[in-house]
């Protein structure tokens, strides 16, 4: 990989918050397995209507952090972070044992005990896994299972719900003619892209990507990326990805990890160009991870 360093000024980890307005954001965000933490503080900010991805070597906390923003780990007993994650400036870690924990922690906690609804947290940032994970249903059923859980259709509202989000995923064209059949039965460059479509259905306002390419061929590599930067337009996007090449091409701003901490964050050109950390420039140019 070819990118132009310009100049590496620090150890230091360094930041450069987005410009424009921010749709989610972390704050001083610890996580644990157990006893064992795996996030050090880390403050994500993610721009409204741009794709952010995240990199680092194996290990660095990459799907962790992805998983602390939907609280997707609450359905694991042991795990949980301390800390902010503001959705649109409200705080998602207002139950009262993410209260307990703050408080704990910093001695002092200033937000109000909420009841956080955690599904409609999770329709509001919705997750694409590594793996193609379609379920064993028809591809309709598919796409029309998570807007039923919220809401009670009409056939034909439906319909129209599951062709617009199949046509958004990019895969309308190769499935209307056999949207009976399984969902299994796609390719798995087609049923990542199921997911995808899964996960607009219920339009939420950010989606979590976890190496969604990754077991995936360079076509349907390319297919997914471009469904993505189309999404772009009404959909905030955060992508974990181990190929530096796909999140220089696709993002809007990087953050790079390394063993638990947010070392340096910034514009995506800027990172890969310009890295002001030393560790990010030799990541970036391969000479470790
Ligand atoms: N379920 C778990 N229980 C205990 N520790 C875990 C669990 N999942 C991850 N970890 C640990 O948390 C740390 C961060 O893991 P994580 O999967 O977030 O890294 P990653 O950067 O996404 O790695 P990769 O790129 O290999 O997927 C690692 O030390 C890992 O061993």
């Amino acid at each position: 990989m070819n990118f132009d360093i310009q100049s590496v000024d620090t150890d230091e980890p360094v930041m450069v918050a987005p410009t424009g307005e921010l749709i989610l954001e972390t704050r001083n965000l610890d996580f644990f397995y157990g006893k064992t933490q795996s996030l050090f503080g880390i403050n994500l900010p993610v721009e409204r209507n741009r794709i952010t991805a995240l990199i680092g070597p194996s290990g660095c906390g990459k799907s962790t952090l992805l998983r602390a923003l939907n609280r997707i780990y609450d359905l694991y007993p042991g795990q949980h972070s301390t800390g902010r994650v503001l959705l649109e400036g409200e705080d998602v870690l207002t139950d009262r044992a993410s209260i307990a924990r703050l408080k704990a922690r910093d001695g002092h906690c200033d937000v109000a005990q909420s009841n956080v609804d955690l599904a409609r947290l999770r329709a509001r940032i919705g997750m694409v896994f590594q793996k193609p994970t379609p379920f064993p249903m028809s591809i309709y059923d598919n796409v029309a299972f998570g807007v039923k859980l919220y809401e009670r259709k009409s056939k034909a509202d439906m319909d129209v719900i599951v062709e617009r989000s199949l046509t958004r995923a990019a895969l309308w064209g190769e499935v209307k003619d056999k949207l009976n059949a399984s969902g299994l039965s796609l390719s798995g460059g087609q049923q990542q892209r199921l997911c995808v479509a899964r996960g607009i259905a219920v339009e939420p306002e950010i989606l979590l990507l976890d190496e969604p390419a990754s077991a995936l061929d360079p076509i349907s590599t390319a297919k997914l990326e471009e469904t993505l930067m189309a999404l772009k337009s009404d959909l905030t996007i955060v992508i974990v990805t181990h190929n530096l090449q796909q999140a220089a091409r696709l993002s809007d701003h990087t953050g790079f990890m390394f063993l638990g901490k947010m070392i340096e964050f910034g514009p995506t050109p800027d990172l890969f160009s310009n890295p002001r950390v030393k560790r990010t420039r030799d990541y970036v140019t391969g000479r470790f991870g």
